[in-house]
């Protein structure tokens, strides 16, 4: 059965698949989703002592690695609209040694609830592709950065390489979705590959953040194109 998203099926899925997310994402990445996220991290420019956003931040696994990187006297806001992902982020973050600064807020990447120019650095972690409108998500990551400030994206990508791609989606058919099986999750991984068709490529994503007002946007890709993190910074004035 094909999965035709909407903003309800797309919330309801991270809420069921909440429980299991950490453990697959470790066990089908073999760990490598760490490295990228601390990448993002590296690349939203966020410094100790600043100010810091996580946009879709689900479990919070970003948003914890964001924390470290403003200690000491920094402090980290995480939003996402899966009130189950936001639970486990909340057990998670309780039992940090040392205790980081975390709010943990329920809210929508579309209509973020913060004030204009508030953050000292933006990241997201494979969320823009699971909008429902990604120019709004992108106009509204600019909204919330102060000006000078940076927003970094990581999420999967179709990489430009005809080995490569095909790779992606054997990993995706062969590996990803029958792991998922098991867990009787096959509907909501097998969701992965046609996000993946419908995201726009590198340039796309570029192009996208300049209509979104980001003066400076620059798409890395890693993983062999697998994966990619957009930069974008907001202009001074
Ligand atoms: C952390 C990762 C993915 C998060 C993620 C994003 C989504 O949009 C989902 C949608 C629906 C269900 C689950 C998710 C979800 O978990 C990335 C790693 C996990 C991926 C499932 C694995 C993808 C692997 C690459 C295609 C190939 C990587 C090869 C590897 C280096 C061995
Ligand atoms: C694949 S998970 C990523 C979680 C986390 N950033 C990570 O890297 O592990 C995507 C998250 O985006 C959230 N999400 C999707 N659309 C959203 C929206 N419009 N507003 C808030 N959260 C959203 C989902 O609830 C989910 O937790």
């Amino acid at each position: 059965m094909t999965f035709s998203p909407s903003a309800d099926r797309i919330q309801s899925l991270f809420n069921r698949i909440a429980p299991m997310y950490d453990r697959f994402n470790d066990r089908l990445s073999a760990g490598a989703h760490r490295v990228w996220k601390q990448m993002t991290v590296k690349w939203s420019g966020a410094e100790p002592g600043d100010t810091c956003l996580d946009v879709c931040c689900g479990s919070g696994d970003l948003a914890l690695r964001l924390a470290e990187a403003v200690t000491p006297n920094g402090r980290v806001v995480g939003v996402d609209f899966s009130s189950a992902q936001l639970a486990v982020a909340r057990q998670r973050s309780g039992c940090c040694y040392p205790p980081r600064t975390i709010d943990w807020v329920e809210g929508d990447a579309l209509n973020l609830p913060f004030d204009d120019c508030a953050f000292d650095a933006v990241t997201m972690g494979y969320g823009l592709r699971n909008l429902m409108d990604i120019s709004q998500g992108l106009q509204e990551l600019h909204r919330v950065l102060k000006p000078g400030k940076s927003v970094a994206i990581l999420d999967m990508h179709r990489p430009p390489s005809a080995v490569m791609r095909s790779f992606q989606q054997w990993y995706l058919d062969t590996i990803v979705v029958p792991t998922a099986e098991e867990f009787g999750l096959t509907e909501e991984y097998a969701y992965i590959g046609p996000s993946l068709d419908r995201f726009p490529v590198s340039s796309e994503q570029v192009h996208l953040a300049r209509v979104a007002g980001f003066g400076r946007a620059t798409h890395y890709p890693i993983a062999g194109g697998m994966m990619g993190v957009l930069v974008a910074t907001k202009d001074r004035s």
